[in-house]
C-alpha cells in the first residue's frame, strides 16, 4: 500500500466510550476511511449512522477488507479480535488494554509471518508518552519509584496498561509497585512518584477527556500500514 492511499479502518467496539470517539476522529482524518464497526449487542446502530454495523468480527473482515483494526473493546475480546485481523492480513492498532505478554509475542510471530504491521498502544496520549518518557529518564537517577494510576470506576483491568507500560519503560533493577485508583469522576490519570534523600519528584498526566486519545489514535491508523511486525507503543513510531 502506498502512503497516499486512503487507509480504510474497522472500528471494534464502536459503542464504547472510546469507539465514540474514534468513530468520529476516523471519519473527520483525511487519510482515513470508516470501513466498518463492530458492537456488541445489536440495536443502537442508529448511533453510529455513518458505516456499515456487524456484531461478529468474522464478517466485517471478509465484507469490508479493511486495511486497519482498531480495537478499542475490553480484555476479554481484545485477543480474539486481533488474532482473527492478523490472520486476515489486516493491520491491528490495539487500544484496548488487559491482554498479556504471551500475547504480544504471538501477534509478533503472526504479523512477521503474514508480512504485516501491527501496533499496541496501552495510551494514545501525547502527555501520557512524554509522561512516561521523562519517567524512564527520572529512573536512570532515582534510585526509588512507585506508580499511582487512577481511573474511572467503570475501567475493566487493573493495573492499567499505561501504568504496566510505565513500569517497563522504566528499566529499573528494583520492582516498581503499582497502586490502582477506580473512583467516579475520574478519567484516566497516572503518578509517578520517585523518592530521594530528603526529595521527591512527582511525574503527572491527567486525560481529561477521551478526545485527548485522538490525535494519538489518528496517527496509529496512519502510520501502523507501513510496520512490519509488532511494534508496543505510540512513542516508537514518534521519537
Ligand atoms: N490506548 C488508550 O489510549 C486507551 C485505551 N483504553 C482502553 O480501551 C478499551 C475500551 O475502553 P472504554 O471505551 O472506556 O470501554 P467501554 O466499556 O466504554 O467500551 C468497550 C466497548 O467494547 C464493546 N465490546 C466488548 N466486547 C465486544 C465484542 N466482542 N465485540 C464488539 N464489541 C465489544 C463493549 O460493548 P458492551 O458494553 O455491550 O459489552 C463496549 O461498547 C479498554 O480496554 C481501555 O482500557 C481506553 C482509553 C484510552
Ligand atoms: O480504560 C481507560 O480509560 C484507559 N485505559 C488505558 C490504560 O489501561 O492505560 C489508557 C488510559 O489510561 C485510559
Amino acid at each position: 500500500m502506498t502512503q497516499s492511499t486512503t487507509i480504510r479502518v474497522a472500528v471494534a467496539g464502536a459503542q464504547g466510550r472510546m469507539g465514540r470517539e474514534a468513530i468520529q476522529a476516523v471519519t473527520n482524518a483525511a487519510q482515513l476511511q470508516l470501513a466498518g464497526a463492530l458492537v456488541h449487542r445489536p440495536g443502537h446502530e442508529a448511533d453510529i449512522p455513518q458505516t456499515s454495523v456487524y456484531t461478529d468480527p468474522l464478517r466485517l473482515l471478509e465484507t469490508e477488507k479493511p486495511d486497519v483494526w482498531l480495537d478499542l473493546t475490553t480484555p476479554e475480546s481484545v485477543v480474539g479480535h486481533v488474532d482473527l485481523a492478523i490472520e486476515h492480513g489486516v493491520y491491528p492498532v490495539i487500544g484496548a488494554t488487559g491482554y498479556q505478554d504471551a500475547d504480544l509475542e504471538r501477534w509478533q510471530i503472526a504479523t512477521e509471518k503474514n508480512d504485516i504491521g501491527g501496533l499496541a498502544c496501552p495510551n494514545f496520549a501525547l502527555g501520557a508518552l512524554l509522561m512516561m518518557r521523562f519517567a524512564r529518564e527520572a529512573a536512570k537517577w532515582m534510585q526509588s519509584a512507585e506508580i499511582i494510576e487512577l481511573h474511572h470506576d467503570q475501567k475493566k483491568d487493573k493495573p492499567s496498561g499505561t501504568a504496566l507500560r510505565t513500569a517497563k519503560q522504566m528499566e529499573t533493577d528494583y520492582e516498581i509497585p503499582i497502586h490502582s485508583v477506580r473512583l467516579p469522576g475520574l478519567v484516566a490519570h497516572q503518578e509517578v512518584i520517585f523518592g530521594g534523600t530528603g526529595e521527591l519528584l512527582t511525574i503527572r498526566h491527567d486525560s481529561l477527556n477521551r478526545e485527548s486519545f485522538m490525535p494519538g489514535v489518528v496517527i496509529a491508523c496512519e502510520r501502523v500500514i507501513r510496520l512490519r511486525g509488532m511494534v508496543y507503543g505510540l512513542e516508537q513510531l514518534l521519537w
